[in-house]
């Protein structure tokens, strides 16, 4: 031991001002440069290095999953490496999507086309978690949670260090906004009256499983320093 110092791995490999995040998810991507942003850290992702291989991401749970990528990608650069894995439990489903979440509607499938299964699935059991209609006319179908799995690998030492993070909300039945990516525009966010795709960067980052995990993480990797 001793040597688990992934900040110092960060530093060493890639220059203090870079850090590699593990993904091909662009609204992912913009949603680390964000937050890392603000601690001076360039994000570099798999977009920036194509000679690395799909990853399979065969694990039966979030953070498995997030290990997965942590580590190929972390071993095939000989850097540190950050991975997110990351999707929706919808209780009226018993938790799917689930790890399936960005594959729900088939391999490679759109946003869209995922949203889509999602109503047709809720619908088709007649899901309802409210009576209430929102201003809109828009059904509540189901209470629903956003998952997020960090994890950060060091090859150098064969070290991971971990965080989850979650947030609570309903799926409506209709869209409401157009920021953020996947399955915001049908999460609804009964603490604050809004939908997710209805926040900015900024106050989505402060609400989300993403943002969640990323308070989480920060202080152990700081703890290693
Ligand atoms: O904040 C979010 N807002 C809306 N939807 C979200 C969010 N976070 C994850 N999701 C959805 C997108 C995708 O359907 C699945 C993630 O799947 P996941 O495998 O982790 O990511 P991905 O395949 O898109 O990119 P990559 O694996 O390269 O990081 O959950
Ligand atoms: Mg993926």
């Amino acid at each position: 031991m001793g040597e688990g110092n992934i900040i110092a791995g960060i530093r060493d490999g890639l220059g203090n001002d870079a850090i590699v995040v593990a993904t091909k998810n662009n609204g992912k991507l913009k949603e680390f440069a964000h937050a890392l942003g603000k601690l001076d850290k360039r994000v570099l992702s798999l977009h920036d290095f194509p000679e690395i291989p799909d990853i399979v991401e065969d694990g039966d749970t979030f953070a498995a999953n997030a290990r997965i990528k942590a580590k190929t990608t972390g071993d095939a650069l000989g850097v540190p490496a950050l991975a997110d894995d990351s999707g929706l439990r919808v209780e009226a489903l018993g938790g799917e999507p689930g790890v399936y979440s960005a594959r729900y509607a088939g391999e490679g499938a759109a946003d869209e086309e995922n949203n889509a299964k999602l109503i047709r699935e809720l619908t088709s059991i007649g899901a309802s978690c409210s009576e209430q209609r929102l201003d809109d006319g828009s059904r509540q179908l189901s209470k629903a949670q956003f998952v997020c799995a960090l994890a950060l690998y060091d090859p150098a030492t064969g070290e991971f260090v971990e965080a989850e993070g979650t947030v609570d909300g309903v799926i409506t039945d209709k869209p409401h906004g157009a920021g953020g990516f996947g399955y915001d525009p049908l999460f609804w966010l009964p603490q604050l009256g809004r939908g997710m795709a209805e926040l900015s960067k900024e106050e989505k980052g402060a609400i989300s499983h993403r943002g969640d995990a990323l308070r989480k993480l920060l202080p152990l990797l700081m703890k290693q320093q």
